[in-house]
């Protein structure tokens, strides 16, 4: 599995649903410095796989609310991002953004707080594909991304915006 042309993406399922939320409130962005799981150690926005029974926006807002213990309103969807590891895993990645919350971001063992003005987002500590559809987001644009990766390196993306 070398590119993207080695996975059929008709047949493809993630094998984990999971959700990502970035809240944008007065030209800054709320992320993370991921403490545990999948990218612990890189900035992110707060997100996590979904649970049984809940709807992808049920994930995202608790997600948020257990990483950050703030609650986002109205968080809308923007789009997705198919991930394809090498070993074998994979992960399909619904995307929100809210532009407020309830509450005060705190640490939480899970993550970090960290507020970033958009025009500084420190994309050399974040996820490799980020730099590819962020901007993309952030223009407000919807979008939907394939991705493949070997650990942590971007071995081929592809990104369709609507
Ligand atoms: N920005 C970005 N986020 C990604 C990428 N790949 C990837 O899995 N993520 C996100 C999706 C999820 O929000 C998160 C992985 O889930 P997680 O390990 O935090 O899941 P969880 O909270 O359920 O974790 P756990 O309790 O099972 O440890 O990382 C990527 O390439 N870029």
């Amino acid at each position: 599995m070398q590119s993207l042309q080695d996975i059929d993406w008709n047949t493809w399922q993630g094998k984990d649903p999971a959700t990502l939320t970035f809240i944008i409130k007065d030209e800054q962005i709320l992320l993370i410095r991921k403490k545990r799981g999948l990218g612990a150690g890189k900035i992110n926005g707060p997100g996590g796989r979904l649970e049984p029974g809940e709807t992808m926006l049920e994930c995202a807002i608790r997600e948020v609310q257990e990483e950050l213990c703030i609650t986002p309103i109205d968080p809308i969807f923007c789009g997705e991002s198919l991930f394809q590891f090498t070993d074998g895993y994979s992960i399909h990645v619904h995307t929100y953004m809210a532009h407020d919350f309830e509450g005060t971001p705190a640490e939480t063992d899970e993550a970090i707080p960290l507020w970033f003005p958009l025009d500084g987002i420190p994309y050399e500590e974040m996820w490799a594909d980020d730099i590819v559809w962020l901007p993309e987001m952030l223009k407000g644009s919807q979008f939907k991304g394939r991705y493949l990766f070997d650990g942590d390196r971007m071995l081929d993306h592809h990104l369709d915006i609507f």
